[in-house]
């Protein structure tokens, strides 16, 4: 099961409700953009797939369970969020290396996502040297060493070239056809209509529209609609 699955969710810090009565469900093997405008909940609502964030109430899971339940969560989901930390003097190898050994995961895994991610040729450098998009490629290069069920990507354009951009276009495409979901969290709306199946949009905390991208509309005017 690839789905994520958030039921009438609710999140406050102090006196700041971040989520309010949040659902929404992600389809399988489908890419499912999840919008709304700064602020709106997003990245608390993200932290909370990933069992960083307790609600204060409802309930979310991944597979049907709590992240925090799972018995292989580097299997299941793999997550590129905002700000990913690298140690600046690991090649990127070794940092693979370290996070697969950590996991269990054979270490035949490392060649096969700096493959998979186009860094192949990058493996042996320091991080410290890695551009922005290097480094998002990194991230998800990271994300994937668990061959999860599930992707869970924050900006995950953010510092790719044109180049960069079609080549995540790409990859999410046929990843998502091989059956595995997708939950992309950005503020790029040309580029969302360009991958997306599901679109989920929320604002001030709230379930603002969720459903199958439209297709006669422009997401940009439903986006304003519901949204803005
Ligand atoms: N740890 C925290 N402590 C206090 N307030 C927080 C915390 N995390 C989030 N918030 C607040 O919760 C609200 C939602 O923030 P969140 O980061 O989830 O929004 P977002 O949709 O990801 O925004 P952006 O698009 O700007 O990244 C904001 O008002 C934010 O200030």
């Amino acid at each position: 099961m690839t789905t994520i699955s958030v039921e009438h969710v609710r999140k406050s810090f102090g006196k700041v409700v971040a989520v309010d009565d949040l659902s929404f469900a992600t389809p399988p093997g489908a890419i499912t953009a999840f919008l709304g405008p700064n602020g709106a909940g997003k990245t608390t609502t993200l932290r909370m797939i990933l069992g960083l964030v307790t609600p204060d109430t409802g309930r979310v899971t991944v597979g049907g369970r709590p992240y925090r339940a799972l018995e292989q969560p580097l299997r299941q989901v793999g997550a590129v969020l905002e700000a990913t930390a690298f140690h600046p003097g690991l090649t990127a190898e070794a940092h693979l290396r370290a996070l697969a050994i950590a996991a269990g995961i054979d270490e035949a895994r490392v060649g096969e996502v700096l493959d998979l991610t186009g860094l192949d040729g990058a493996g042996g450098r320091r991080v410290r040297g890695f551009s922005l998009g290097m480094r998002q490629r990194l991230a998800l290069a990271t994300a994937l060493l668990g061959d999860p069920g599930l992707l869970i990507l924050d900006e995950p354009a953010n510092g790719l070239d044109p180049a960069g951009m079609r080549w995540l276009r790409g990859f999410l495409r046929a990843y998502a056809m091989d059956g595995h979901g997708v939950l992309v969290s950005t503020h790029v709306l040309a580029e969302v209509e360009q991958i997306a199946d599901h679109v989920v949009i929320i604002a001030a905390g709230r379930l603002r529209w969720s459903g199958p991208m439209p297709e006669a509309a422009s997401l940009e005017e439903l986006y304003l609609e519901v949204a803005g």
